[in-house]
Parts: C-alpha cells; structure tokens; sequence
C-alpha cells in the first residue's frame, strides 16, 4: 500500500485544520501526518471536525479511511501556536517536520510527501535562510528541480521561482532553460504519460521582445536554448508573448507553459483553477505535491478553510506513486 506522508506546514495557519479534513476524506493509502498531535486535535476542534490521533509505527501498514483517524510521527512545537497569529519561534518546528519528511522519503520509508503551506517570511524572520519547500526540497537532494502547478485543464511550470523581480533576468541562463526544459519534458512523457509533450515557451519581456527592441534576453538566451533542444527532437512552442499565450487556442497547442517566472505563469492558472490545483515538484528522487494556496492566516482556526487543493494534492501523489509503480513492474 503506498505510503503517504503529509506535514501541515506553518502552525498557525490553515494547514493543521485542512489535515484534519484530509482525515475524514477517502484515500486508499497509508497517511502519516508529520506534526504536533496536539495541534492537529486543537485544529480539527476548532474547525468542528472528528480527529483521532495513532501513534505511528513504521511497520504496520494501514489503510486510511474516511473516519478522522490519522497516524502520526510526534514533532513538537517550539511554543504554543495560536490559529492567525505567527510566532518565529515555532519555524524551527516546520523546518523539523520538512527535515523528517524528506529523510522519509530519500530512504523510501515514504512513497510520497504531501506539504501544507509554510509561512516563509516567518521562517526568515527566525534568521533560518528559506525560499520555499521547492528549494529546500531541491538542495537536501542535491538535484535540480522544477515547480510545477496543474489544474484538470492547464500546466504551468516555472523557469525561475522565490525571487525578487529585479534579480529574475539574470537568473534565465541557457543552462538553466535547458535543464529545465529537459526535466519538464522528462516528467510529462515519465509521470503524466503523455507520449510527445508540446510545452509552449512564454518570452520574458512584453511582445516576446519585440524582435530585441524591447529586450534582448529572448534572443540571446531564450532562442538559443530552445533550438539546442528542438534539435534533440523536444517539441517546443515560442517563445511566446505572454499576454496571448494563455488564450484558450494557444492552449489547445500544448501540454504545458514554461512561464520565466512566478507572477507570470501562476495568476493565470490560479485564476482558472484556485483551489482545484496542485503544486508538484519535478525532478526530486521522490513525488511531492502541495497546495496551490498559502498559509491563508486571516480564516485560520475559523472552520473557513476549504481543503479541496489538499485534498487534491494528496490524490495527485497516490496517482503519482501507482504511475511510477506500474512503470516499474513494466
Ligand atoms: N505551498 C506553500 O507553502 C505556499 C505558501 N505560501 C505562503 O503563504 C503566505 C500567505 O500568502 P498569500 O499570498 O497571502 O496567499 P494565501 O493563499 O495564503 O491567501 C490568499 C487569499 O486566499 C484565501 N485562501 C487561501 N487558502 C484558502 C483555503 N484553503 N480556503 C479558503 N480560502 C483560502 C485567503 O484567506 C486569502 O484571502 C506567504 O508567506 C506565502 O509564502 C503561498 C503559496 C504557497
Ligand atoms: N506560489 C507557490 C509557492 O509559493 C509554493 O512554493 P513551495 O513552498 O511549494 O516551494
């Protein structure tokens, strides 16, 4: 039975409560949250919601079911958390939970990894250096990775991603375009069975560039990758000026966008599809997936949160796992 660990992310966020909505969904794996128990049972009170906590045994293998019973590996808070209200002193407890989770999963006692949303600025506040879980992920594993989001209807992966707006240009090099790229690809043939992927590039400044009138990055960097990878036979669209290539008969052309960065890829697609997407990091030697939201501190502890991209989410990593699993036994 795939075994799927889930960490709920910053305390005083939604996540404890959407974990103990995951809890009374059906999901035929063994779910093991990765979390302080007693804030899991003070979030599922909270938000009127059944929860009964097991201690986890690595051994047994249990089937979860749609009955608010959730195993659990005990990682204690730092300082009592209270729904809405940060406090820096408890990111040494999500960084616990993150460390623990991704030891699970580099030594396979985990089949996947399902995160809640951090709060990164409190995490930084707490002068441990921290971008998000996709870097984080990334550098514990040592690879390259690349973030993902996926509605039913739209893919859109990110070139470059926790960033400040004026450092993105130099962060486009043909190297890292290519790697990209080339995972991207990977990934849509590998975990998303599709045989031949067509991924539209989007260009970076307006008009693409403007045939270098308004920038040059797509001419001397953009382009110049793209034909390296057309000529290995990759199926790449662009580069695209960003502002038409989310009409609905661009999209018709491809299974996925490179977007150059955060803010020009994930507003479209949440526009379309918040709540319903997830957030999926490729290249990892493991299968993570997130949700599309945030810690969402204003509705915490209130019974507000709505758990479908959670929910989501953990369905996405188990039909990651059984892909991944069939491919094996093939
Ligand atoms: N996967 C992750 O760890 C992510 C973490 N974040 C972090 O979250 C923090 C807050 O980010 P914001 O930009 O304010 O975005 P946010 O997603 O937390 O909130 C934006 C709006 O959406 C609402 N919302 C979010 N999730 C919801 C849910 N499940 N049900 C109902 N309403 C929901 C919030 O109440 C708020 O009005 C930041 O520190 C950011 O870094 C943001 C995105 C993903
Ligand atoms: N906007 C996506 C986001 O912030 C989630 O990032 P990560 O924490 O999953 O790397």
């Amino acid at each position: 039975m795939p075994r799927l660990a889930i960490t709920p992310g910053e305390p005083a966020g939604v996540g404890p409560e959407l974990l103990a909505a995951l809890a009374n969904s059906d999901l035929p794996a063994d779910l093991i949250a990765i979390a302080d128990p007693d804030l899991l049972r003070a979030a599922a009170r909270a938000s009127g919601l059944a929860l009964d906590i097991v201690p986890y045994i690595a051994t047994e293998y249990v089937q979860h079911r749609a009955r608010g019973s959730l195993r659990c590996i005990d990682i204690p808070l730092r300082s009592a958390s209270h729904a809405g209200r940060l406090d820096a002193a408890n990111a040494a407890y999500v960084i616990d939970t993150l460390s623990r989770a991704t030891d699970g999963c580099l030594n396979a006692e985990f089949d996947a990894l399902i995160t809640g949303p951090v709060q990164k600025s409190v995490i930084n506040a707490a002068a441990i250096p921290f971008t998000g879980h996709t870097e984080f992920f990334a550098t514990r594993a040592g690879v390259n990775v690349v973030m993902l989001l996926a509605t039913p209807a739209l893919r859109v992966a990110l070139a470059t991603t926790h960033l400040s707006l004026r450092n993105v240009p130099d962060a486009i090099t043909r190297e890292g375009l290519i790697a990209t790229l080339s995972i991207l690809d990977r990934d849509l043939r590998e975990k998303f069975g599709i045989a031949t992927p067509r991924i539209a590039v989007l260009g970076l400044n307006p008009h693409a560039g403007e045939g270098g009138y308004l920038g040059r990055e797509e001419i001397d960097t953009i382009i110049p990758a793209m034909e390296i990878l057309r000529a290995q036979g990759m199926q790449l669209i662009g580069p695209l000026p960003a502002d038409t290539a989310f009409v609905p008969e661009q999209l018709a052309l491809c299974d996925a966008v490179l977007a150059m960065y955060h803010d020009q890829g994930l507003p479209v697609l949440k526009a379309q599809g918040f709540g319903e997407a997830v957030n999926i990091t490729l290249g990892l030697p493991f299968i993570r997936t997130s949700v599309d939201h945030g810690t969402a501190l204003d509705i915490a502890g209130q019974g507000k949160a709505d758990p479908s991209s959670l929910i989501a989410a953990a369905r996405m990593a188990l039909q990651l796992v059984n892909t991944s699993r069939t491919k094996a036994a093939s």
